[in-house]
């Protein structure tokens, strides 16, 4: 019977009538929910809860700064010509007026010289590409320190590697629109790497530029990569990216009442998006800051491109350093095949290493895994000195990086430091094999004595620097108790001693268990673990012993 009143009440819209809100804007929300249906989906989401930490806002910097671009680009798109027919520059800047040029370049000295907030425009734009593609690298490089990226978010590090590899090649066509002469030399070594690859090479260089370099229609093409494809690519996986950080949940780092089954944090609504909102301001304002301040790019220095010119000291934008790096440091191998020449210093350098480093970065989470053998969910980051051969990793791999990169910039520290150019690239021949492996060796050793130095404020509290003298002469340091919160923190990890075999167990498995307990051997091999609950319990009974033999010794 009641039943039925329920369902009278609904037909007469009277619970309806009940629920219906009284302001305007509620209303509003009733109309769109009743069209679209959205407010389930909000309601869940709406309180969920981030964890906090200043870590956390790498992926925002990234996030915020390709929001710039997207406002900055579309600013950018109402004056710039994407056309490579010559005419003459008559605008307002002196020493170029009269000198023909692509409308490209012409329109680009429009915006810099002659639209209001066009220089600050086009500042900003480059800017924001410089910190969106280096805060990318560092937000990757936090990812992977703290172990973010194993189970279960193995496929959004995938997402991410590929939101690096477009973002670099968005990077690369921008540059290439204003059509001066650096962004044209630029254009002119791409054409030569695509004509290295063997077969495909010349053909692919002559479909890109419709005919023989420059041709007329590369600004028209990559125009249309740049405004429009690519941000289209960019903006559809950085939703997944976000959808999946939804999805997950975000890592935490451990601490009281954090465990791999719970999130502790603040709500998105109100306080996330508060705080996102002014972080957005404020990556703004920093980036119209630099733009207002900095000059990048200044292409008027550099004239109209013409294929016959280089200027001395022309560099690619940073992220595109380390290949040219190796391009300048690689012998000038080549070896002709079947009547075809094969270019490996150009072919090895720029196709295939950077497709081989970048692969490898997308394939760490999944080397890791068949390495360890690890199939468990990770919800609780790692500190960087708990996972001693995943940081060396990352750190050996840096250094290559870096030392490539060096090698990019070989001519302007032969000038800087008034030394041979000939021995700075000998010495980086040497160093890009031979560093990683040092600097793989030294982060290692680092981190397992940072772990015997937890280990050894979990067992005997911190170094007071207090000496202190006994009745009977001896001496000792006063050590202070870790507080319940810091000794449950530092204890929060995995043992992996379980993980790794002895040698005898190693000896007697056999074929691909025996190779897998042997990787698994040698990644935690020599890692610390943390002391078991009897160790700690037995050294907080000495050290409370202490302290009352301690204080009867001072009455
Ligand atoms: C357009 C570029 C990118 C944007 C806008 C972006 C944005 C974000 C944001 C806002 C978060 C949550 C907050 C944080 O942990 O920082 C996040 C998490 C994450 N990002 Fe990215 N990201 C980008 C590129 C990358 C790259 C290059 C990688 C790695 C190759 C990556 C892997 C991840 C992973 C695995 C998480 C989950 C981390 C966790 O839960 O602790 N992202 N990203
Ligand atoms: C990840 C996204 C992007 C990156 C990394 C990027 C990067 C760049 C760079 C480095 C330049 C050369 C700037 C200069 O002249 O100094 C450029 C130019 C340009 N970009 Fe972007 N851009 C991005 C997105 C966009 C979007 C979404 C649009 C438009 C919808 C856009 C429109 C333009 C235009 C019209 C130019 C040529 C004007 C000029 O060079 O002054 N960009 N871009």
């Amino acid at each position: 019977m009641s039943v039925d009143t329920t369902k009278v009440a609904h037909s007469n819209g009277t619970a309806a009538a009940a629920a219906a809100p009284s302001t305007k804007i509620g209303q509003l929300g009733v109309w769109a929910d009743e069209r679209v249906g959205l407010a389930s989906l909000a309601k869940k989401n709406i309180r969920k809860v981030f964890p906090d930490h200043w870590s956390f806002m790498l992926g925002e910097i990234a996030l915020w700064s390709f929001v710039v671009l997207l406002i900055t680009g579309i600013f950018l798109t109402l004056w710039f010509t994407p056309s490579m027919s010559e005419i003459v520059y008559e605008g307002s800047y002196d020493q170029l007026r009269g000198v023909y040029m692509t409308e490209a370049m012409a329109s680009t000295l429009n915006i810099s010289f002659d639209v209001r907030g066009g220089l600050l425009m086009r500042q900003m734009h480059h800017w924001a590409a410089m910190i969106f593609i280096g805060s990318m690298m560092v937000h990757l490089m936090r990812v992977y320190f703290t172990g973010a990226f194993r189970k279960p978010r193995e496929i959004n590090w995938v997402i991410g590697s590929l939101l690096l590899l477009i973002g670099t090649i968005e990077g690369f066509t921008g540059y290439s629109l204003p059509d001066d002469l650096l962004s044209g030399t630029g254009v002119r070594a791409a054409d030569g790497f695509m004509k290295a690859a063997p077969i495909v090479g010349t053909w692919m260089s002559f479909f890109v530029f419709g005919g023989e370099f420059p041709g007329e229609i590369f600004i028209q093409r990559f125009y249309i990569l740049h405004v429009l494809l690519l941000p289209g690519i960019l903006l559809a996986l950085i939703a997944a990216h976000m959808m999946l950080v939804m999805y997950h949940k975000h890592t935490q780092w451990p601490g009281p009442g954090r465990t791999n089954d719970n999130v502790v944090g603040y709500p998105l609504l109100p306080v996330y998006i508060s705080k996102m909102g002014g972080f957005f301001f404020s990556v703004f304002g920093i980036i119209a800051l630099m733009g207002g301040l900095l000059t990048i790019n200044p292409m008027w220095k550099y004239g109209p491109y013409d294929p016959s010119k280089v200027t001395a000291g022309s560099q690619p934008d940073w992220y595109m350093g380390w290949p040219d790096g190796a391009l300048r440091i690689i012998p000038g191998w080549e070896s002709v095949i079947f009547g075809y020449t094969i270019s490996w210093n150009i072919l090895l350098p720029i196709l295939i290493l950077p497709i081989a480093f970048w692969a490898l970065v997308t394939a760490m989470p999944f080397v890791e895994a068949a390495i360890t053998g690890d199939k468990r969910e990770h919800h609780l980051l790692q500190r960087p000195r708990n996972a001693p051969t995943r940081t060396a990793l990352m750190v050996a791999f840096m250094t290559f990086y870096g030392l490539m990169w060096a090698a990019g910039g070989n001519d302007l520290i032969a000038i800087k430091f008034d030394s041979s150019i000939n021995n700075i690239t000998y010495f980086l021949r040497a160093a890009v094999f031979i560093g990683p492996v040092i600097a793989f060796i030294v982060t290692r050793r680092w981190c397992i004595s940072l772990q015997r130095h937890d280990n050894e404020v979990l067992l005997h509290g911190r170094e007071t620097g207090v000496v202190e003298r006994s009745v009977d002469g001896g001496y000792s340091e006063r050590h202070e108790a870790l507080s319940a919160d810091a000794a449950f923190t530092l204890t929060e990890r995995d043992r992996e001693d379980n993980l790794v075999l002895s040698d005898v167990e190693i000896a007697k498995l056999k074929g691909k268990d025996r190779r897998r307990a042997k990787r698994a051997a040698w990644w935690y091999g020599y890692n610390v673990q943390k002391p078991t609950p009897a160790e700690l319990e037995a050294a907080q009974h000495h050290g409370h012993h202490d302290e009352i033999e301690g204080s009867d010794n001072a009455h």
